[in-house]
C-alpha cells in the first residue's frame, strides 16, 4: 500500500448562499478510520467531495497524501453494460489486474452478467464497492457505505474497510449508520455548523 495520509485546516463550506460549516480541521495518517455525523443536510456529503478534491472549499485547505477513491451514490459503471464488463472497463483504466475477483468477496459472481441496470439498490452498492476496491487507492472514502445493503454485505463490507486500515490505508466514513470499527473516531459535523 502507499503511504498516505489526508489532513484538512480551517475548512469552510458554502452551498449556495449558506455556509453550512466552518474552522473544520482533520488529520489521519495510514491505518485509520474516521466517521463523519450529522443531520440531513448538515454537509456530509459536500465535506467528503471537498476531501475528494472534487468541490472547491469556501476557505481552508486540504492535503493529501497517495490517491482518493470516493464512494457515493454515483458509481459511473455503465448502466447498459453486464456487471462483469462494466467493472473490466473501470479495471483496465485503474490497472487492476483482475477486476472480477473483488466480486466473488462481495458475492456477485451470479451477477457479472447482468446489465447494470438491472440491479437493485444493494446489489449496486456492491457493485460500486466493488469498483472503489478496484481503484487501489489508499484514502478511501465513503458516502454511506452501508445504505441499502443487508446484514450479510453489511458484515463483508465492514471486514474490507477494517482490512483497507490494517494495510495502511484510511477510511473517511460519513454515515448516519453505527459503524462497527475499532479505533474509529467521530467527527460530529454539528460542532462545526453555522
Ligand atoms: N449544488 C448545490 N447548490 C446549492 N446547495 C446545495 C448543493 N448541493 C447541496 N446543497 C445543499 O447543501 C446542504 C448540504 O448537503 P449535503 O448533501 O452535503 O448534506 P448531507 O449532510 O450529506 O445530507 P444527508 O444526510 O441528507 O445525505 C443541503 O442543504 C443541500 O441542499
Amino acid at each position: 500500500m502507499q503511504a498516505c495520509s489526508l489532513s484538512a485546516s480551517e475548512l469552510a463550506c458554502r452551498r449556495g448562499d449558506r455556509v453550512l460549516f466552518r474552522d473544520l480541521g482533520l488529520a489521519m495518517d495510514g491505518g485509520s478510520a474516521l466517521h463523519i455525523t450529522g443531520s440531513n443536510g448538515i454537509g456530509k456529503s459536500s465535506l467528503m467531495r471537498i476531501l475528494a478534491g472534487l468541490l472547491r472549499p469556501y476557505s481552508g485547505s486540504v492535503q493529501r497524501t497517495g490517491t482518493v477513491a470516493l464512494l457515493d451514490e454515483n458509481p459511473a459503471l455503465d448502466p447498459q453494460l453486464p456487471l462483469g464488463k462494466a467493472l473490466q472497463f473501470w479495471g483496465r483504466v485503474d490497472r487492476c489486474d483482475d477486476a472480477g475477483e473483488i466480486a466473488s468477496v462481495l458475492d456477485m459472481d451470479s451477477l457479472l452478467d447482468v446489465p447494470f441496470r438491472y440491479l437493485s439498490t444493494g446489489q449496486r452498492k456492491r457493485a460500486a464497492f466493488a469498483r472503489l476496491v478496484n481503484q487501489g487507492a489508499p484514502i478511501w472514502l465513503l458516502d454511506e457505505p452501508l445504505n441499502g445493503l443487508d446484514a450479510e454485505a453489511r458484515k463483508r463490507i465492514t471486514a474490507l474497510i477494517k482490512l483497507h486500515c490494517s494495510d495502511g490505508g484510511i477510511c473517511v466514513i460519513a454515515s448516519h449508520q453505527a459503524m462497527d470499527l475499532p479505533d474509529c473516531e467521530t467527527l460530529p459535523l454539528e460542532e462545526y455548523a453555522l
